[in-house]
């Protein structure tokens, strides 16, 4: 009986303890899958992004001035200012521009000093300055480019310098990038100032540089050495091309992006090169210089930098402030990413465009060997093009390239000439009042979007104006869908025509918000008001 009953005793107590072995996990694992469906289906937009939305809508320009404004942008897309190198800019395209900036905007290029004043930089890059009344405000900058990359005309369906509109596009090399800022802006001001007489209190420039496209040496850095010398140190807030109002670029969100670049990855040239021996092609080394540099190229693209996506990173943001507008398995994977980040950096990593935002990336762009085909080289050197991650230093991405060709006969160098380190972050929080001003203005012109920041994956002329301000800012009002990437510094490069009305808009609401920050409080309105 006693051996009985301590044989169910012991029975009873496997049971229970096969029970909690079984059930604990099992119900740990429920309240995980209930936690994470209750964050998805709570999730919503933040107040401080919501009270940013208009409560009304419609474009400030009307039908008759835009008819106006597209023939001008078409006529600047019509003139090729194209760079090639520093050295090889298109001299004459570049004076055409000068004197059909000058021609198109009378009014401000000469006889309202009292309101602006425009010098002329490097001979042919812009800096206007818009004089505001309440010397109290900080100033701040608008930047663009007005060259262009070459074209391989041939590769093009349309003339690349015709600005043909075939009714919902304008294709022309430029009209992405940059001159429909470059055009924007000062159609923009032109009304702000001149049709809307704007009383400015808010002292603002416009730097428009003239070689972006080949390091922006002599257009924005010596627009910033000007503003050094006049005695402007510090700027409100800067905003240059970067990002713009992205579809289909985040895995589950429907939604348009207007992500800001709240960052800017560095940039390195590295050459990777081998000194060996020559000699006669028909006695060749086991290992030619070219052999061993297309080995190290190799390793380098197989094993590529290591990537970064954690709470930290700007990208967590992104996607936490995607998973409102988000379908519910993304609501699902955004609002839980303590819990999938590692997913999602593994399907960021498969697309060229996100793999970009999470990583350095690694392009060989040049390979230099040989001269004669039955000469076996003594040198090879393949260039590589690094982007450089802000979790990294330039130092950490040339001992990753060394670890990984693991060959002491090939030389990894920087080039120390061209070389930019990742920018520090801008503020992109809802402390941030230069952040929620242009997240303000985006809203009010693109209203089905949402704004996210993101770390600028390419360079630009912001590079020089870091010293201005910690608020610096990369964002073109333009919508680009992501299948559409390859068209920009590619073929038949377009913008919407409609696409083009935004632009002004946006630039004339972001004049008007700045003149009101800190002289009235932004209008912000309850969630029932909309
Ligand atoms: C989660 C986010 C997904 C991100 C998807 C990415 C979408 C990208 C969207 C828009 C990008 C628009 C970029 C336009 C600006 C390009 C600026 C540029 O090309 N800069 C040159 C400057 C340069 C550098 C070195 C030179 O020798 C010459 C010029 C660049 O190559 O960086
Ligand atoms: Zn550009
Ligand atoms: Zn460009």
């Amino acid at each position: 009986m006693l051996a009985w009953l301590t044989a169910r005793g012991t029975k009873r107590r496997r049971w229970i303890a096969c029970g909690l072995g079984v059930g604990l996990p099992v119900l740990v694992l429920l309240a995980l899958v209930l936690a994470c469906l209750i964050n998805a289906w709570s999730v919503s937009e933040p107040d401080w992004h919501y009270q940013l939305r208009p409560s009304g809508s419609g474009h400030l320009i009307n039908d008759s001035l835009f008819e106006e404004r597209l023939g001008r942008f078409q006529a600047a897309l019509r003139i090729p200012t194209i760079s090639v190198d520093a050295r090889n800019l298109n001299e004459s395209a570049l004076e055409e521009f000068k004197n059909f900036l000058q021609t198109s905007f009378p009014r401000l290029h000469g006889g309202n000093e009292d309101k602006i004043t425009c010098e002329v930089v490097s001979n042919y890059s812009f800096l206007y300055e818009i004089k505001g009344s309440d010397e109290s405000l900080t100033p701040y900058l608008l930047a663009a480019h007005l060259d262009v990359v070459p074209v391989e005309e041939d590769k093009w369906n349309y003339d690349p310098f015709e600005a043909m509109k075939d009714g919902e596009y304008i294709y022309a090399r430029g009209a992405f990038d940059d001159k429909h800022a470059v055009m924007g802006i000062l159609e923009a001001l032109d009304y702000f100032l001149f049709t809307k007489n704007e009383s400015v209190k808010r002292t603002f420039y416009v730097g428009i540089g003239h070689d972006e496209e080949v390091s922006g040496r002599q257009g924005a850095a010596k627009i910033a050495e000007v503003l050094h010398n006049r005695g402007v140190k510090t700027m409100d807030f800067v905003l240059d091309e970067g990002f713009v109002v992205l579809t289909n670029a985040l895995p589950g969100v429907q939604v348009p992006v207007a992500l800001v670049g709240v960052s800017e990855k560095g940039y390195a040239e590295v050459s990777v090169s081998v000194d060996g021996v020559s000699g006669h092609s028909s006695m060749p080394p086991k290992e030619s210089a070219i052999g061993i540099i297309s080995k190290a190229v190799s390793r380098l693209e197989a094993y590529p930098q290591p990537h970064f996506f954690d709470s930290s990173s700007v990208e967590y943001t992104t996607l936490e402030t995607a998973a409102p507008h988000s379908s519910f398995l993304y609501k699902l994977i955004y609002s839980n990413l303590w819990l999938f980040k590692n997913i999602v950096s593994n399907q960021f990593l498969e697309s060229a465009s996100t793999a970009a935002t999470v990583r350095t990336t690694t392009a060989p762009t040049l390979f230099n060997a040989g001269y004669k085909i039955n000469v076996v080289p003594s040198t090879a050197t393949a260039y590589i093009n690094h982007r450089v991650h802000p979790k990294q230093t330039i130092e950490d991405v040339l001992e990753y390239d060394r670890e990984v060709i693991g060959d002491s006969r090939v030389n990894v160098t920087l080039n120390t000439d061209t070389y930019i380190r990742p920018h520090p972050i801008s503020p992109y929080g809802p402390d941030s009042p230069q952040y929620k001003l242009l997240a303000r203005s985006i809203l009010e012109v693109f209203p089905q979007s949402f704004v996210a920041p993101g770390t600028m994956i390419a360079t630009t002329d912001t590079k020089y104006y870091l010293n201005f301000s910690k608020n610096v800012y990369r964002f073109a009002p333009t919508f680009l869908d992501i299948e559409d990437m390859p068209r920009l510094h590619g073929h038949d490069e377009r913008i919407r025509v409609e696409n083009y009305r935004e632009v002004v808009d946006f630039f004339f609401r972001l004049m008007v918000n700045a003149n009101q920050v800190n002289a009235r409080p932004l209008h912000v309105h309850a969630r029932n008001e909309l």
